[in-house]
């Protein structure tokens, strides 16, 4: 079953929770509303075969509560198949807060929060994720242990963006590896889109190997900065989907591969650190693949993020953090050849390998 984008305005024509396309088949969806914090979460948890769900708390002006409802259920769905296809024994989960997190985010909602997170006895840790901190996390651990992304002199394991870097340009190398025969990208051209904390280090790794760089963002700002670090090219077009160059890397939003963008691209590969970079997984996937572009499942790519925090749990040093982190090119590769020896998208390829992992814990923990 897919989990398309679905317009806010249509959200109510279907049931409210099981009957939501994005539900798929989720273990628990948890409300949580506090009076007096103003609290309003949504917890999702999609599956715990593997482990505990895992995935962090975003907190997010949201049009209405149909749309966090579907953020939520879309985010930790994804959530089981990064770590199930990554080799990590934890399940998928995510959190949304409704609200600012400028203007509504207090100590108080954080901590009321965490005490909705402890409720759910481990079955549910949460991180960060848009609008959080690790000192919102830090907040949050002063109530409940099941959280990570906590700061170091706590015990967590730092930053994971400079992580979810590397996985994303390791799985970039992989995806060049297939498409050019060599995984070199000296000379390359990639437009990274959105240069914030993951978007830079991507460009730092890709200017240390040689690529021509060109980066794209909404803060003028933070382009400046980002292009007198590194030397990136800073883009002066108005439509960077329909711009020639070899490789398009997602770093910002997610569903930028659309209706209104797929036919423009003319990017050879894409491979970038955004959550569910295609709009319509079922329609673009196999749009994609027609047109002969090398998309790296972005679930797969961008899993650093959660390789380290998994260490936190499992006390595993740096070192087994780059290891599992570098081992996303090997996966990549390996999806990439099975999408083509089966002729089926890479979206699809990478979801089969996930969901055999986890039958096979399902036949075990049944046994
Ligand atoms: N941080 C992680 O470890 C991690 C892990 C997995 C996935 N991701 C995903 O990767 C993406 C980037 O994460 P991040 O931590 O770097 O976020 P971030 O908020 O630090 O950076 C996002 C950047 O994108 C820019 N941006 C927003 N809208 C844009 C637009 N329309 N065009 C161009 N730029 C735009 C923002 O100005 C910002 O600089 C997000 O989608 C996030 O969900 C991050």
């Amino acid at each position: 079953m897919v989990t398309d984008v679905i317009n806010s305005n249509d959200l109510h024509k279907v049931d409210p929770v099981f009957g939501q396309m994005s539900f798929d088949n989720h273990e628990q969806v948890v409300f949580c509303n506090d009076k007096d914090t103003g609290l309003k979460a949504i917890i999702g948890i999609h599956n715990t075969v593997l482990g505990p769900a895992l995935g962090g708390t975003r907190m997010w002006d949201y049009k209405n509560e149909w749309e966090a409802l579907n953020d939520v259920l879309r985010l930790s769905r994804g959530m089981t198949y990064k770590s199930a296809i990554t080799g990590l024994n934890l399940g998928g989960g995510k959190a949304v807060i409704i609200g600012n997190a400028k203007t509504q985010k207090t100590p108080e909602l954080m901590r009321k929060f965490g005490a909705f997170v402890h409720s759910l006895s481990g079955k549910y840790i949460t991180a960060e994720d848009v609008g959080m901190t690790t000192a919102d996390m830090d907040t949050v651990r002063e109530v409940t242990p099941y959280v990570t992304g906590i700061s170091e002199s706590l015990g967590g394991a730092g930053n994971p963006s400079p992580i979810t870097a590397y996985g994303v340009f390791m799985g970039m190398k992989a995806a060049a590896k297939y498409k050019y025969g060599s995984d070199v990208l000296e000379g390359k051209s990639v437009f990274v889109q959105g240069i914030g904390n993951v978007g830079e280090a991507l460009v730092e790794h890709l200017v240390d190997e040689g690529a021509n760089v060109t980066i794209t963002d909404i803060s003028q700002e933070r382009l400046e900065a980002v292009s007198a670090k590194y030397g990136a090219t800073i883009y002066s077009g108005n439509d960077i989907y329909a711009e020639t160059m070899d490789i398009y890397a997602p770093c910002a939003l997610g569903a930028t591969i659309n209706d209104e963008t797929i036919y423009k691209i003319k990017a050879q590969i894409i491979a970038g650190a955004a959550n569910n970079q295609l709009a319509l997984e079922a329609k673009h996937g196999p749009i994609l693949q027609e047109r002969g572009i090398v998309y790296a499942p972005d679930f797969l790519i961008n899993a650093g993020g959660i390789i380290n925090v998994y260490a936190e749990l499992e006390g595993y040093d740096r070192k087994e953090i780059m290891r599992k982190t570098e081992n996303i090119y090997n996966t990549t590769l390996e999806i990439l050849n099975n999408a083509k020896t089966d002729n089926i998208t890479t979206n699809q390829a990478a979801m089969r390998m996930a969901e055999a992992r986890i039958e096979a814990r399902k036949k075990e923990n049944s046994k």
